[in-house]
């Protein structure tokens, strides 16, 4: 029995992710086998349609602070396997998800960054990775993609909401605006707008003092982008704050579809060592599980991504990790709380 561990029968072990990462995230392959308690996660290929389908968008390449955030679709695969599918659903109670849901794992995405493997035709790897990505949201109900640093939230959406994306909603679970010049983790936001985005539909939850700067505040507000400040939430219920951002995003109409991006440093770095720009006093976990589950209950939210996190600098003990599986869960009992 080790102290980090979930279960006390959990020993300290990994297969999946790369070394390093793995031994951060403290895997599970060990894990005491009961019939009686299947763990989750080993999840097939898509083979026609699904209800939630996973994929790893692993870029890292323009991260502002150096990040291996390529290795985190592995550590979190590695970690998902800690916990079981068991969930209780309100108005459908005690759930098995896997009994519930087609959940299906497409793998990781090749070099997804933006400039990398450019062929002939200067085709580069975001842009293959925007038109795979579009090829799995055509297939589920929910398009789940594991980062990569935040500069994955670009091929993810453009390629769930396609031309869709000039009716759609974006609402993000992040510390920054994302409204940087350049191509980087730190301008996801501002690609998506210059690419069509509505930004009066656009809703940032968690955004921080003193992790942001004036300049970019100003810029948030006069495009019309609705934020919602961490030191609101301390006065406000995230459910509250997410309900808002809900009927923001998808106010274009019935059939606005939404992209959530979350970025996992939106929390606190408490419990979000492994994100390098997380600040103190960021959302706890189990705020960011409750909005995570409850966006995911809308069946206008189509796809979303869980970004930011090295599963390299996870330390002590896998602990981001272990709350992106968490987040993946959460996602597939919203999934199967929606009407
Ligand atoms: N989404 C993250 N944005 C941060 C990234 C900072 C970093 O990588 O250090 C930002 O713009 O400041």
């Amino acid at each position: 029995m080790t102290s980090e561990s979930d279960h006390p029968s959990a020993p300290a072990d990994d297969a999946g992710a790369t070394a390093t990462a793995a031994a951060v995230a403290g895997g599970a392959a060990l894990l005491a086998h009961d019939p009686l308690w299947p763990r989750t996660g080993s999840w097939p290929v898509p083979e026609g349609d699904t209800d939630l389908t996973l994929v790893g968008v692993g870029t890292h390449r323009t991260s502002l602070s150096r990040s291996r955030a390529d290795t985190t679709p592995a550590a979190i695969r590695a970690a998902l396997r800690r916990y079981s599918a068991f969930a209780t659903v309100p108005g459908r109670g005690a759930v098995d998800l896997e009994h519930e849901l087609q959940l299906a794992d497409a793998g990781d995405l090749a070099a997804p960054d933006h400039g990398v493997d450019p062929d002939a035709e200067g085709v580069d790897g975001e842009q293959r990775a925007i038109a795979a990505l579009a090829a799995l949201a055509r297939r589920t109900r929910l398009l789940l993609a594991l980062g990569g640093d935040n500069a994955a939230t670009v091929p993810v959406a453009l390629g769930a909401l396609g031309d869709g994306i000039v009716g759609a909603g974006l609402i993000t679970f992040d510390a920054h605006h994302d409204l940087r010049e350049g191509i980087s983790n730190g301008s996801p936001v501002r690609r998506l707008i210059e690419a069509g985005l509505d930004p009066r539909r656009v809703v940032q939850i968690g955004i921080a003092d003193f992790a942001n700067s004036l300049e970019y505040s100003r810029r948030a507000r006069d495009l019309g982008i609705t934020v919602i400040t961490r030191d609101e939430l301390l006065d406000r219920p995230i459910a509250d704050a997410v309900a808002e951002a809900l009927e923001i995003a998808g106010g274009a109409g019935p059939t606005a579809r939404i992209h959530v991006d979350v970025d996992v440093d939106v929390c606190d770095r408490s419990v979000a060592p492994g994100c390098p720009a997380s600040v103190p006093g960021g959302l706890s976990a189990a705020e960011l599980r409750r909005a995570v589950r409850t966006v995911a209950a809308d069946a206008r939210v189509t796809s979303l991504d869980l970004t930011e996190i090295d599963a390299t600098a996870d330390t002590p003990d896998g602990r981001t990790v272990r709350l992106a599986a968490q987040l993946v869960l959460e996602s597939a009992a919203g999934l199967a709380a929606r009407p």
